[in-house]
């Protein structure tokens, strides 16, 4: 594997590297490395934890070394937490540029960004929602000259999900020069290549990394089949496992909505684990505090929503669990990558319940490897049982007691009147989906019972049959 002078980088980023203990390249930086300088469009596609972001931002650095003035590179991102670390990457490797950076997220004071974005900085770190208001707003700013844009876990930022970047996104490229260059980046950019190419119009450079499996080899993955109702003391069990057997390991929990996370912090809380929680409901300034505590390592456990799934880097998280099964691979993928990073250990352990073992399998298809049952003494997890679910129904009291479902609806409402959707028919058509999904549960449990019943009959019968035998030869 050739060193970073050989892929063309200067001497004093290479100084930089070494500070901090980048000495070889990684794959993905030997490939897209010198493709960037080169000038052309690059989209690379490499495992979670492979260095995707200094494969970016050492030639961005290079080019703006020899060509300074702002705005140089405006860099997306889908999240705001991952917007700062990538600025802080930007910050610490072009230090001795005296690099000015600016970060455009949502939930802080739009007027000190307008005023920053005023200034000129070099490189613009920002989220589609809110860099798409400040273009609607002011006219004090331009980013008609840039020389780079970037889309970080550019598959994210172009997918329909819960959160629709697309639109905010047409804003942004429509501000932009058709003369740029543009790179992609992702562990999961395969699905949504063709759209891909159209922002990346420039005979884009793909590099994908060419294992088959999709996620690291020294991350062991686990699943544990358990029922729904003693999942919290699965939970509950496992923390305090790893908690005994590790002390200075950092674990993330990964759950499906806002108010499960907090419920879940709450109880950890109650059992007296170390544990903070980051979803969307929270204010952004708390986002920000929780994930330091978290990142210093004051707190051990991060309950988190899929806001975090994507690219955070703090090297001390040793397993990541999923509290639920995530329904889509790709989310999969990125939720475990928090862990086993830069050719560190990991482990993810996934509890899965009756209803999920098709999404197990669907993961298992996308991944190309098979998750290892995690062996559990069950003896154990029954002891805390009643506790644990004691507890868990105390917390969900408390939240009630709080204004939490309220603002959550409020918040939903903003956001589906921002989307151009109708609130109240949006409801109406969840119900009647959340009924489909009900009947749909009861008639598989249905199907399962009579199932059972019938093996029930049949091997009663085979059992009959035997007596009946066995009457007959005595006789
Ligand atoms: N060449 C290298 N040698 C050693 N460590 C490196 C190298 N390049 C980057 N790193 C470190 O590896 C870690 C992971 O890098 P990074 O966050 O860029 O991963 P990523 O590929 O973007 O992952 P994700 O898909 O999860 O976003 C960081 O802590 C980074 O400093």
């Amino acid at each position: 594997m050739a060193g970073f002078a050989a892929l063309g980088l200067s001497p004093w980023l290479r100084e930089q590297c070494a500070q901090l203990g980048i000495s070889r390249p990684t794959p993905v930086q030997e490939s897209c490395i010198p493709v960037i300088l080169n000038g052309q469009d690059c989209m690379g596609c490499a495992k979670t934890g492979s260095g995707k972001t200094a494969a970016f931002v050492l030639p961005i650095l290079q080019k703006l070394s020899e060509d300074p003035y702002g705005i140089f590179c405006l860099v997306m991102t889908p999240t705001r937490e991952l917007a700062y670390q990538i600025a802080e990457q930007f910050r610490v490797l072009g230090k001795p540029l005296g690099l000015k950076d600016c970060i455009i997220v949502g939930g802080m004071d739009m007027v000190t960004q307008a005023l920053e974005l005023s200034r000129k900085p070099h490189i613009v770190v920002a989220t589609p929602g809110r860099l798409a208001d400040h273009i609607r707003s002011s006219d004090t700013f331009s980013i008609k000259k840039i020389k780079f844009l970037v889309l970080d876990e550019a598959d994210r930022l172009l997918e329909q999900g819960c959160t629709d970047f697309t639109k905010d996104l047409e804003v942004i490229l429509g501000a932009i020069p058709a003369q740029r260059q543009t790179l992609l980046f992702s562990a999961t950019l395969t699905d949504t290549l063709q759209q891909l190419k159209t922002i990346a119009m420039n005979k884009p450079f793909f590099w994908e990394s060419s294992s088959e499996v999709r996620t690291v080899d020294e991350l062991d993955q686990r699943y544990i089949l358990v029922p729904e109702k003693v999942k919290d003391a699965y939970l509950v069990h496992l923390i305090q496992k790893f908690q005994d057997e590790h002390e200075d390991w950092s674990i993330i929990i990964f759950t499906s909505t806002c108010k499960t996370c907090q419920i879940l912090n709450m109880m950890l809380r109650e059992f007296n684990f170390p544990s903070v929680a980051l979803h969307s409901m929270m204010k952004q300034k708390q986002r920000f505090a929780t994930l330091a505590k978290f990142k210093s390592s004051i707190f051990k456990i991060l309950i988190a929503t899929d806001v975090a799934a994507r690219g955070l880097d703090i090297p001390t998280v040793q397993v990541v669990i999923n509290h639920n099964t995530p329904g889509l691979p790709k989310l999969y993928v990125h939720r475990v990558g928090r862990t086993a990073r830069a050719g560190r250990h990991g482990i993810a352990i996934t509890l899965v319940t009756q209803y999920d073992i098709h999404l197990v399998h669907t993961i298992e298809q996308q991944i190309k490897i098979k998750l290892k049952d995690f062996a559990v003494e069950e003896s154990e997890v029954l002891k805390i049982l009643t506790q644990v679910n004691v507890t868990r129904r105390e917390c969900e009291i408390k939240l009630e007691s709080t204004d939490f479902d309220e603002k959550r609806e409020k918040n939903k409402r903003k956001q589906l009147i921002l989307d151009g959707k109708d609130p109240d028919l949006e409801a109406k058509r969840k119900a009647e989906l959340e009924k489909i999904k009900r009947q749909k549960r009861k008639f598989k449990d249905q199907i399962q019972e009579t199932l059972q019943r019938r093996q029930e009959v049949q091997l009663q019968r085979k059992r009959e049959q035997k007596q009946k035998q066995a009457i007959l030869e005595k006789a």
